[in-house]
C-alpha cells in the first residue's frame, strides 16, 4: 500500500477478486446442489469439506479480500468497536452454550421466546436480549417476530455438534487463559534465574499442573478439548485431507512401518492407512488418551497399532527402524528445549540410513511474506499466541525449526518442506546427513 493512487486501485482490485470468487462460489453451489439451504441465511453459501480445490481456494480468496477491504476502509475506532462487537458476541455464544438454547430450537420451523425460555430454564428477556446479539454474528434468525429459528450456522451450537463443547472450551477456558498475557510477562520478569517460567493458564486457573494434565484431570475440560480438536481436524486448513497429500506415502516401500508419535486416538493414521494399504502405523500417546480410542475399523485393523508411550521416554523397541517418525501438531506445545528433547530422545530408534521424522506443523510466514494471506497469517499467529499462554510453547518460522533441530543433533537436516494447498500446516522432512 505505497501511495493513495495504489491503495485505491487495491480497494478496487479486492472487491474484483471478491466478485470473482462469490460467483465461482454461486456457480458450484448451484450445480452441486439438489436441495439445500435457503440462500441468504447465514452459512447457506459454506461449501462442503472436499469440495474441489478450486472452490476451496475461492472461499479462502474470498475471506481474506473482504477482511483486507474492511481494513482499509476501518478507522482505529472502527476495528475497537468491531473487537469490542466480537467480544460481545463470543459473550452471547458461551451464554447461550451454558443453557444448551440451541439445542431447545426446533431444527426446522420456529419457538417462541417464551416457550424458548421456559425449554432452557433461563429469563425470557435475557434470552432475548442475548439471543439477538448471536443473530448479529449469523447464528438463528428471527424472520417472524418474536419466534426464533436456526440457521444453518446456528444448527452446530446444538450439544450433539463438537462446536457447542469448543464454544464452550474457548469462551470459558480460553477466555481466561488469553486474558492474563499480561500477569504471564509480569511475573516472568520477576522470576530468579533457574525458576520454571509461568504460563498464563498457570495464572489464571492459580495452578502450577501443566495445562494437559490440568485439562487431563476433568473430565467436562477433557470433554471440551477433545471437542476442540476435531472441530481443528475438520477445519478446511487444518483438515486431515492435507496430511494425506502433503507428503508422498506412496513412494515409502511395501510394508513401511510409520510411528505416529502424540497420535491421539490414531484418527491421522487410521486416514492415511485408509488411503495406503501397504504401510503399518503404531500410534503412541500417553495411556491416559489411548484409553479413549474406538475401536480401528475393520478394513485397516491389522495395520494400526496402538502403543502407551511418553515421547520424552526413549522409544520401545517395536519402533526402532521405522521407516518414518510422524509428529503432526505436537511439538508447538512445548518450548524450543523441550521440542528438542522430544527429538533427541527419539534419536536412539532412528535407522540413519533409512529412518526420517516427518513433523506436520505450522511454519510461521514473516509479516512481509506475500504469499501468505493476512487471514492465513492471523490464524497461525493466533494458536502461536495461544501456545504460549497455554503451554508455554508456541509456533516456529523455519530458522527457529532449524534451530530446534540442531538442537537436537547438529547431524540433522530439513531435506523438504512443503505446504499442501490450502493448508495452515507444512510438512518437514528431517533426516541425517549423509
Ligand atoms: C495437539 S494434539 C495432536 C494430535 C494428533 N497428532 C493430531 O495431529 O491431531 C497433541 C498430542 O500430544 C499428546 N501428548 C502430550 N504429551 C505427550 C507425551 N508426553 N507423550 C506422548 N504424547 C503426548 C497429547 O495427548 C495429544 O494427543
Amino acid at each position: 500500500m505505497s501511495s493513495t493512487g495504489d491503495s485505491l486501485a487495491l480497494l478496487e482490485a479486492l472487491a474484483h477478486k471478491t466478485q470473482n470468487a462469490a460467483a465461482q462460489i454461486t456457480r458450484f453451489l448451484k450445480e452441486a446442489r439438489t436441495k439445500g439451504p435457503v440462500d441468504g441465511q447465514p452459512g447457506s453459501f459454506d461449501i462442503p469439506l472436499n469440495s474441489p480445490p478450486d472452490i476451496s481456494a475461492a472461499k479462502a480468496s474470498l475471506l481474506e479480500s473482504t477482511m483486507l477491504m474492511q481494513q482499509l476502509v476501518m478507522s482505529a475506532t472502527d476495528i475497537q468497536q468491531q473487537m469490542t462487537l466480537y467480544t460481545q458476541q463470543m459473550a452471547a455464544i458461551r451464554w447461550i452454550c451454558r443453557f444448551d438454547v440451541a439445542t431447545h430450537v426446533p431444527d426446522s420451523g420456529t419457538i417462541s421466546y417464551e416457550d424458548l425460555a421456559a425449554a432452557a430454564k433461563v429469563p425470557q428477556k435475557e434470552l432475548m436480549r442475548i439471543c439477538r446479539m448471536a443473530m448479529t454474528a449469523g447464528f438463528f434468525q428471527e424472520a417472524v417476530q418474536n419466534q426464533i429459528a436456526h440457521t444453518p450456522t446456528s444448527l452446530e451450537l446444538r450439544s450433539s455438534s463438537p462446536v457447542h463443547d469448543t464454544f464452550l472450551f474457548m469462551s470459558d477456558t480460553g477466555h481466561a487463559i488469553v486474558g492474563r498475557m499480561p500477569e504471564m510477562t509480569e511475573a516472568n520478569l520477576k522470576l530468579s534465574p533457574g525458576q520454571k517460567p509461568k504460563t498464563a493458564f498457570n495464572i489464571a486457573m492459580d495452578t502450577d499442573t501443566p495445562f494437559f494434565k490440568y485439562i487431563m484431570s476433568n473430565p467436562v475440560l477433557a470433554k471440551q478439548q477433545a471437542a476442540h480438536m476435531k472441530t481443528i481436524v475438520a477445519a478446511e486448513e487444518s483438515h486431515i485431507r492435507h496430511t494425506v497429500t502433503g507428503y508422498d506415502w506412496g513412494a515409502l516401500p511395501q510394508g513401511a512401518k510409520v510411528v505416529d508419535m502424540g497420535g491421539s486416538t490414531g484418527h491421522v493414521s487410521i486416514t492415511i492407512a485408509q488411503e495406503f494399504p501397504h504401510l503399518r502405523f503404531i500410534v503412541q500417546d500417553l495411556p491416559q488418551v489411548l484409553s479413549q480410542a474406538a475401536p480401528v475399523p475393520a478394513e485397516v485393523g491389522d495395520r494400526v497399532v496402538f502403543e502407551a508411550h511418553d515421547f520424552f521416554q526413549p522409544q520401545p523397541p517395536s519402533s526402532h527402524g521405522a521407516d518414518v517418525f510422524f509428529i503432526r501438531q505436537c511439538l508447538q506445545n512445548w518450548s524450543d528445549a523441550d521440542a528438542a528433547k522430544i527429538l533427541r530422545t527419539l534419536l536412539p530408534a532412528l535407522d540413519k540410513g533409512k529412518s526420517r521424522i516427518v513433523i506436520m506443523s505450522v511454519v510461521l510466514a514473516n509479516p512481509d511474506d506475500t504469499e501468505v494471506g493476512q487471514r492465513e497469517k492471523g490464524i497461525s499467529r493466533m494458536r502461536d499466541l495461544f501456545m504460549m499462554q497455554a503451554m508455554g510453547g508456541g509456533e516456529r518460522d523455519l530458522a527457529q525449526w532449524k534451530a530446534v533441530i540442531e538442537d537436537a543433533d547438529p547431524g540433522l537436516d530439513i531435506v523438504n518442506v512443503t505446504k499442501p494447498p490450502g493448508s495452515v500446516l507444512s510438512v518437514l522432512e528431517v533426516r541425517y546427513k549423509i
